[in-house]
């Protein structure tokens, strides 16, 4: 698929701007902080309803203005549709696919599909569990479009859970009886549901991710691997992803994770807080035999996070209408070695949004169409 036309009012620093789109690669090149990225996460948040740079809408609103709205025209195969989605900080955001009348936002997940490289990536490697989760999870959602259902419902359930387990231990140290936890167990019910689900999806993904993630790390960076990921799940036990050698079923899967709810109950009603689930789960990376985390160098560290995407890439063009990849500002970043290999790699998708601050910064094979973006203005530069 790719994005054939784009269209943004009052997203980020634009006021209003409309950007045709061709297939193949186009760059958007211009000094820092002109607006290259907010172009581009425009297009990712049409395909994840989030950003890549923050985690809630309001700084994705111009400043100034109440609502922020993103169209895009996307052509797959002979279709073409029109989507749209509407910010609205505070209150709810609104949806419409071909005009039609509103949609649910998550309505519109799997139209635009994209992967996205980006600095912030090296978090996947470098940073907290909380980034390799967010990882799994949009890839998964991209996969099966459902799951935004099945993450928000998991969320939900957590936060009502934890809101029970808190009062619990406030009236604990308050020398009180204690909460009423009458209601826990139906918690627990709909929390290990909810979050089997999940955790099959993330064990299947992760098995799936195993041998493209060895692959592309060979190819960035030949001879330095091999890479393997092992997904270190909170309940113990092989079917809840510790040790697990594939995802155990359902039933399986949502039992390991009731029994360790069971199991650690006390200890949770002692903390207010829910210890076990997906929640707290790890993809723990390793390249060779240590973990990439605290032992991979800087280079190495840049290698894991690109594999990981051209992985993720690998998925979804298998499953699916092909992703656009967006590579945003990452060939500053890398030496030449990987800069070429990564160019090259990418050079033949469907199509391929580029940012860079100068135009030296865009590889050879990734020679395309450009547009200068300056002080807000975007306009085709070639070819
Ligand atoms: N909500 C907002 N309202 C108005 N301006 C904003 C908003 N969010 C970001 N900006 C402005 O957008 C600019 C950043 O744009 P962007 O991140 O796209 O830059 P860039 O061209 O990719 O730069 P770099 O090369 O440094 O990454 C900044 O000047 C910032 O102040």
């Amino acid at each position: 698929m790719h994005v054939a036309h784009l269209s943004l009012a009052d997203f980020r620093s634009y006021a209003r701007v409309e950007v045709s789109l061709d297939p193949g690669v186009t760059a958007f090149v211009g000094p820092n902080g002109q607006g290259k990225t907010n172009l581009v996460e425009a297009v990712g948040y049409l395909a994840t309803l989030g950003s890549h740079r923050v985690s809630s809408d309001a700084p994705l609103v111009r400043m100034g203005a109440e609502r922020a709205v993103v169209r895009a025209a996307v052509v797959e195969g002979e279709r073409r549709q029109l989507v749209e989605l509407e910010l609205n900080p505070g209150r709810a955001n609104r949806a419409r696919i071909n005009r039609s009348s509103q949609v649910k936002p998550r309505d519109v997940l799997g139209i635009v599909r994209t992967v996205l490289f980006a600095p912030e990536d090296l978090a996947l490697v470098k940073g907290d569990p909380g980034e390799r989760r967010r990882f799994l999870d949009e890839l998964i959602t991209a996969r099966a479009p459902r799951m935004a259902g099945v993450r928000s419902d998991y969320d939900r359930v957590l936060k009502q859970r934890n809101t029970l387990l808190k009062s619990a231990a406030m009236a604990r140290r308050h020398g009180g009886r204690g909460a009423d936890l009458s209601t826990l167990d139906v918690w627990d019910q709909h929390l290990a549901r909810a979050g089997a689900e999940l955790l099959a999806q993330r064990l299947d993904l992760v098995a799936t991710l195993q041998p493209l993630a060895d692959k592309a790390y060979e190819q960035l960076a030949p001879g330095g691997g091999p890479v393997s990921l092992e997904y270190r799940g909170s309940a113990a036990g092989p079917a809840a992803g510790e040790g697990a050698q594939g995802p155990g079923t359902r039933e399986e899967l949502r039992d390991a994770l009731l029994g360790a709810l069971t199991e650690s109950r006390k200890q949770e009603i002692e903390r207010g807080v829910t210890l076990v689930g997906p929640h707290r789960d790890d993809l723990v990376l390793r390249l060779g035999r240590l973990p990439a985390k605290g032992y991979a160098s800087h280079g190495e560290s840049w290698s894991y996070a690109l594999a990981l995407r051209l992985a993720s890439y690998d998925v979804l063009r298998g499953e699916g209408p092909e992703p656009v990849l967006v590579l945003d500002d990452v060939f500053a970043e890398l030496d030449t070695r990987r800069r070429d290999r990564l160019a090259e790699l990418v050079a033949p998708a469907e199509q391929v949004l580029v940012t860079a601050a100068v135009d030296a910064d865009v590889p050879e094979p990734l020679s395309g169409a450009r547009y200068a973006v300056s002080e807000g203005e975007v306009e085709r530069a070639g070819p």
